[in-house]
């Protein structure tokens, strides 16, 4: 387990038995003055999940796009199969392998599941002048593969838009697989669900991970990410905080990273100062921290 300390972060490649599909090594991207994320250091690995966690502005937009193609890091190395790369395009990170399914899915609500499944990428027969969609073999191929990761839905005719967030999400990630990732970028896939809707995503990152690809999972949510994860990132400001294999830390310690128990007794201490303020009435950090039972706020 790695922490705060970000000087011996630098460079440092978690142990591992084989060459990472992704790497970071003491990764950072500044935009103009703004340091976005700095002294990164993560690797990805078939059939595991990486969690990245992190609040707001903590820079885990800016690790998606590095990874994904859209921005280029300005410090460190970023390797795929252990060689540097510097990625000018999404479509490059795609043709490594690399997808990314993100919040707000690119997909068109009215059309069917199975057009939207093969969206950008449909299946045609018949050769010029007369090529056509080949939307008998597209409508198998979306049922087969959705079955496969234990997708079932009554109707692949029906708008994608009446399926829930949770099924959109899974959609997304079967449509991924099958067109060959061989990593999952999620970026932030429970965030607007329900505990029951998180619980059928996270199944399908399960299965994801089961088919043998590497998920990178990005969340807020201690929670979720300790039910499916195998290593855990924190970062923190732009920093890696916390890197800690899922057998060096507990969710009540993922969780505490995440909440910032040593800011939280800061502020208790500086509140101290307030007069009219009682703060031994307030709870202990870890009171504020302590994992709370499964109820829709704690989804999110
Ligand atoms: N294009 C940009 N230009 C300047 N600063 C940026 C840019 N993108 C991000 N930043 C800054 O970098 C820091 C990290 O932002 P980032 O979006 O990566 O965080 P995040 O963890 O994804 O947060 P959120 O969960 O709110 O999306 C923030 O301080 C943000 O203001």
């Amino acid at each position: 387990m790695t922490t705060a300390d970000h000087s011996k972060n630098n460079g440092k490649v978690p142990p591992a038995d084989e060459t990472p599909i992704v790497e970071l090594r003491g990764t950072g991207k500044s935009y103009g003055n703004i340091r976005a994320l700095h002294g990164v250091s993560l690797a990805v690995h078939p059939g595991k999940v990486t969690c990245v966690l992190g609040d707001n502005g903590a820079g885990k937009s800016t690790l998606i796009k590095i990874i994904s193609g859209l921005h280029q890091h300005t410090e460190g190395e970023f390797l795929i199969d252990g060689e540097p790369v510097r990625f000018s395009t999404p479509r490059e990170a795609l043709d490594r392998g690399i997808a990314t399914v993100y919040q707000d899915l690119a997909t068109v609500p009215l059309m069917p599941v199975w057009r939207n499944f093969f969206l950008g990428s449909e299946m045609t027969k018949g050769s010029w002048p007369i090529r056509r969609l080949d939307i008998a073999r597209m409508k198998k191929t979306a049922d087969e593969e959705l079955r496969n990761m234990g997708i079932v839905l009554d109707d692949l005719e029906q708008p994608i838009g009446t399926l829930s967030g949770g099924q959109r999400q899974c959609v997304a990630i079967a449509r991924a697989v099958y067109f060959g990732a061989r990593v999952l970028i999620l970026d932030e896939p429970t965030a607007a669900l329900g505990v029951k809707q998180s619980g059928v995503v996270l199944k399908y990152i399960a299965a994801a991970r089961d088919r043998g690809l590497g998920v990178i999972f990005i969340t807020h949510n201690p929670h979720h990410a300790y039910m499916v994860g195998d290593h855990f990132n924190v970062l923190r400001l732009g920093t890696l905080e916390l890197s800690a294999d899922r057998s060096e830390v507990s969710l009540d310690e993922l969780t505490n990273h995440m909440a910032g128990g040593a800011e939280l007794a800061a502020l208790k201490h500086e509140l101290a100062q307030v007069s009219g303020v009682d703060v031994e009435e307030l709870p202990e950090p870890e009171d504020l921290t302590a994992p709370v039972a499964a109820t829709p706020e704690g989804t999110s």
